[in-house]
């Protein structure tokens, strides 16, 4: 908003003061109302929203307490707590002034005023108004999009013991603030359940903030964390806010804290012990209210050897510990969840609904789904494209073959693998195979650890996800 279309109110009981601020601030802004009488505030801020005020101390003939300008800035303030209000002094009342700004005036003029100093004020009080309407508009913003991000779009499946027990500990846990460490292997649903402790906790209008520590490099853990000022680092162009400051009065979710090197778990540890920051080339410390969730596919016995995990950290996030079963410790959730996907992936693509054949829902729910619910989704979407019968049937899916399984089913691959020469180099040359077989072997390697695959093949966790969805893997 540039200056001359801001609109300024003049509250005044002496007519000259009102032609005079009239006429000077008139060649600043654009619109420049006047009121004789206080008791037409309300009205005119029940239709308009000014810019600033000024506000005169003392109504009626003889008055300079200045009580009736407490009394009309406090009304004012009731009606728009963001509004911006100039008082008015007489020559010498500056000790009213001052106490006046106590209770929320931005500044004072005194009378009679220079003209310059008039103008100079205002023009920082629009400013600060301006300011103050945006910030409050971010703030709106971001409830709504908390409150839109907070929606369950989707549903924990699975009505076995080890899921109603996870169902009733996430009832139990999301209201008390507690912070919570979630445990499980990959792509049994830790991130959901975050997102449902969120969803159900006090917090729920507030933002909840992922951080993946494993895709978070060493550099700039820091900076990402904490935030930076400008200039701290050759690429620190601007100020930044970390993502701790960030998820202020909301949720903060750690994801793959397994993963995180022991140096900078200490540095974690001390920022949530003192429930404050330091951005990076800063010396001022921000409080911070979050509310922690951390997850890692890291198996407990590992994380309770103090030489990978630090026990400090470790208490300070499982005050409650939630376990999230393998899929395949639960196959009598696997029809629910196969059926589930099933229609949302038909509605997807526009296909007719279709159930499973017998031989299909056996074969799935005989699967070690080593990849757990993710593979599972994964196969069904994939089987909802290429299937063309009216009902899923067996060789719809394709499962890897897994020897060292309860369960596992008969090997089929989309991709037959790249024939291998003596010395062990390959014939096939062809791009799209080549990357699926690396990323097969790797996953089997790392027996389905993405954070540790992606590692190994030189991706981000993301881009290892994207590539098993290409592929339907
Ligand atoms: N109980 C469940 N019901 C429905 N969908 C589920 C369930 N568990 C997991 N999923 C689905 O499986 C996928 C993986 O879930 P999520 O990302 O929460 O797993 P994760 O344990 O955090 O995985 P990772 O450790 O690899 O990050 C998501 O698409 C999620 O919706």
């Amino acid at each position: 908003m540039s200056e001359k279309q801001g609109k300024i109110l003049i509250v005044d009981d002496d007519e000259d003061i009102l032609v005079a601020g009239k006429l000077l601030l008139k060649r600043h802004y654009g619109t420049v109302e006047t009121c004789n009488n206080p008791e037409r505030i309300p009205g005119l801020l029940a239709n308009d929203s000014f810019d600033a005020i000024l506000l005169d101390m003392n109504f009626g003939p003889g008055e300079s307490s200045g009580a009736q300008g407490f009394v009309w800035l406090k009304k004012i303030l009731e009606i728009d707590p963001q509004a911006v209000v100039v008082m008015i002094t007489a020559h010498g009342g500056v000790g009213v002034a001052v106490e006046a700004m106590k209770q929320g005036a931005t500044d004072f003029i005194a009378k009679p005023w220079q003209n310059e100093k008039m103008v100079a004020t205002l023009s920082a009080s629009v400013k600060l108004r301006q300011s103050r309407s945006e910030a409050d508009a971010l703030k709106k913003t971001n409830r709504t999009l908390a409150k839109a991000a907070s929606e369950p779009k989707q549903p924990i499946l699975g009505d076995s013991k080890p899921m109603r027990d996870v169902l009733s500990m996430i009832e139990r846990a999301a209201p008390t603030d507690a912070n919570v460490l979630i445990l499980g292997e990959n792509g049994t649903g830790k991130e959901l359940v975050a997102r449902e402790l969120h969803r159900q906790s006090n917090r729920a209008d507030q933002v909840f903030m992922s951080v993946d520590l494993g895709a978070v490099t060493e550099t700039l853990f820091e900076s990402e964390l904490f935030g930076h000022k400008k200039g701290a680092f050759t690429d620190a162009r601007e100020d930044r806010i970390g993502r701790l400051q960030a998820a202020d009065g909301g949720t903060l979710f750690l994801d793959e804290i397994g993963n995180l090197p022991l140096h900078l778990q200490a540095k974690l540890l001390t920022v949530l012990e003192q429930r404050h920051v330091t951005p990076v080339g800063s010396d001022k410390r921000i409080p911070i209210n979050v509310r922690v969730i951390a997850a890692t596919n890291v198996a407990p016995a590992r994380l309770r050897d103090e030489d990978v995990f630090r026990q400090d950290l470790l208490f300070r996030l499982n005050t409650v510990e939630i376990h999230l079963p393998a899929l395949r410790e639960r196959p009598e959730d696997i029809p629910e969840i196969a059926q589930h996907y099933a229609a949302l992936y038909c509605r997807k693509y526009g296909r007719p609904e279709k159930a499973f054949s017998d031989d299909a829902m056996a074969a799935i729910t005989a699967y070690g789904w080593p990849g757990n619910v993710r593979a599972l989704r994964h196969a069904i979407e994939r089987a909802v494209i290429l299937s063309e019968t009216d009902t899923f049937t067996g060789s719809d899916f394709q499962f890897e073959a897994q020897p060292n399984q309860p369960g596992a089913v008969a090997e089929r691959s989309t991709a037959p693998a790249p024939e291998t020469t003596e010395t062990g180099a390959t014939d096939d040359l062809n791009l799209e195979r080549l990357e699926r077989g690396a990323i097969e072997q790797a996953l089997k390697k790392h027996r389905y650890n993405i954070s540790h695959a992606a590692k190994d093949l030189g991706l981000t966790r993301a881009a290892l996800y994207r590539r098993m969805e290409k592929h339907g893997l």
